[in-house]
């Protein structure tokens, strides 16, 4: 009998998301504006690489879109693959310690500057995960959020 033709993988799209860190050792989170998938969802910031780009330029252009800021070096630091329903998208987490420019909300979002565990809620699926490299990271333990 002949098998079943295997169901095509899900195209993933690349997304770089940037894990910005205050000289007080906070990380940034920002809610996700109405109108888009999980709007209201706490996630760190970021967007999907347009043709052409590399991750830290598609970094760069999405914080200065969405966040009015210019980052200077982004050190790539993991990447992650989530399948939602909507989407499945590969994650490439960036950190990023130096920024120029006053944060405006030009979509409408929401930033809160945090530390483990995470006081805003919900959070995220592909949140989660960075919490817990962040929690590893600092000897954290306990609930991220
Ligand atoms: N920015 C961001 N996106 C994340 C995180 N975790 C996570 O699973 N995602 C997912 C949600 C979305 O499916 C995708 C990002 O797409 P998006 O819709 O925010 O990107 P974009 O700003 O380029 O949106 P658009 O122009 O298509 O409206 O990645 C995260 O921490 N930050």
């Amino acid at each position: 009998m002949a098998e079943p033709a295997p169901t095509p993988e899900r195209q993933a799209v690349d997304v770089a998301v940037g894990v910005l860190i205050d000289a007080e050792g906070r990380f940034l989170l920002t809610s996700r504006p109405e109108g888009k998938v999980y709007a209201g969802y706490w996630e760190f910031p970021g967007g999907k690489l347009e043709a052409g780009e590399t991750v830290v330029q598609a970094l760069r252009r999405e914080l200065q879109e969405e966040l009015g800021i210019t980052i200077g070096h982004a050190e790539p630091w993991k990447i992650d693959l989530m399948d939602y329903p909507h989407a499945r998208v590969r994650l490439h987490f960036c950190k990023v310690w130096q920024w120029t420019g006053d944060f405006e909300m030009r979509e409408g979002q929401t930033m809160a500057w945090q530390t483990l565990p995470v006081q805003v809620a919900p959070v995220l699926p592909g949140t989660v995960p960075v919490l817990a490299w962040l929690a590893a990271e600092q000897g954290f333990a306990g609930p991220t959020h």
